[in-house]
């Protein structure tokens, strides 16, 4: 049976009285690659805020390796933390540092310490991504967005983590370069047998991407099936989701 790695049990959030989350149930098995989608607002970023541990919910409960994470604080937090990696929608890569700094500033905390070693796994993770070493020197906004983007991802997977959140990873980018990340997340995944949780409203992403598909609505997960069922889902919400009909359940 396949081992479970993140394990959402009622997982409810609340901000003004309004339920964002209201029982929020998903299982995230290991070395699988998992979207979420749902419209703007749906609480995608929430969900994952949770699981950061940036947000705490009203009530339920979030496993990580079997182990209740919700209130995790000082120590066990970061030693929690330590096993995530992520790829922030805008890259949030830092301009001030040079791009060999940005992609091994998990491993430094940001601190000028093991130049040259640094130096050369930075250059193994900007060559996973198909970076060519002679940027190593250069500054962020030097690089295209789709670069930068790469850059990230070479950040998001420096430190190995066993899971990697993806927060919209082909935002931003035109359709042919959104298909360059979208291959490169597939192939590290598999490569690094990485478990990934993605949340996205872009649907071609999430149909490459994700071995299965979850979709968020009005609080709860109303459906959840493999990728190839994204279309055939047989749930009048996810049909008019997916295919961006204004006419449907959904209003
Ligand atoms: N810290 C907060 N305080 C108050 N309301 C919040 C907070 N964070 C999120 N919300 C509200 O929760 C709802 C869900 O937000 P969330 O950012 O999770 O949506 P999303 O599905 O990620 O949307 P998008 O696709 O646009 O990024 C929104 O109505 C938002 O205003």
């Amino acid at each position: 049976m396949a081992e479970a790695k993140i394990v959402l049990d009622g997982l409810s959030k609340s901000f003004a009285g309004r339920a964002v989350l209201d029982g929020v149930n998903l299982t995230v098995e290991k070395g699988e690659s998992l979207a979420i989608i749902g419209q703007s607002g749906s609480g995608k970023s929430v969900t994952l805020k949770c699981i950061l541990g940036l947000l705490q919910p009203d009530s339920g409960s979030i496993l990580l390796d079997g182990e209740e994470i919700v209130g995790a604080k000082g120590a066990r937090l970061e030693r929690i933390r330590a096993k995530f990696g992520m790829l922030f929608q805008g890259s949030a890569l830092f301009d001030s540092m040079p791009i060999w700094r940005n992609v091994t500033f998990a491993l430094t905390h940001g601190q000028r310490i093991d130049g040259a070693r640094m130096r050369k796994i930075a250059e193994e993770n900007l060559e996973r991504v198909g970076l060519p070493a002679r940027i190593l020197d250069l500054r962020p906004s030097e690089l295209s967005g789709g670069m930068q983007k790469r850059v990230a991802l070479a950040r998001a997977i420096a430190p190995r983590p066993e899971i990697i959140f993806f927060d919209e990873p082909t935002t931003g980018l035109d359709p042919i370069r959104a298909d360059v990340i979208n291959d490169l997340i597939v192939s590290l995944v598999d490569d690094l047998g990485i478990t990934a949780l993605t949340i996205t409203h872009d649907m071609a992403s999430a149909r490459k991407i994700a071995h299965r598909v979850a979709m968020l609505y009005e609080g709860k997960i109303i459906w959840r099936g493999p990728r190839d069922r994204l279309y055939d889902s047989g749930n009048p919400y996810v049909d008019q989701f997916v295919q961006g009909r204004a006419e449907g359940p959904i209003q």
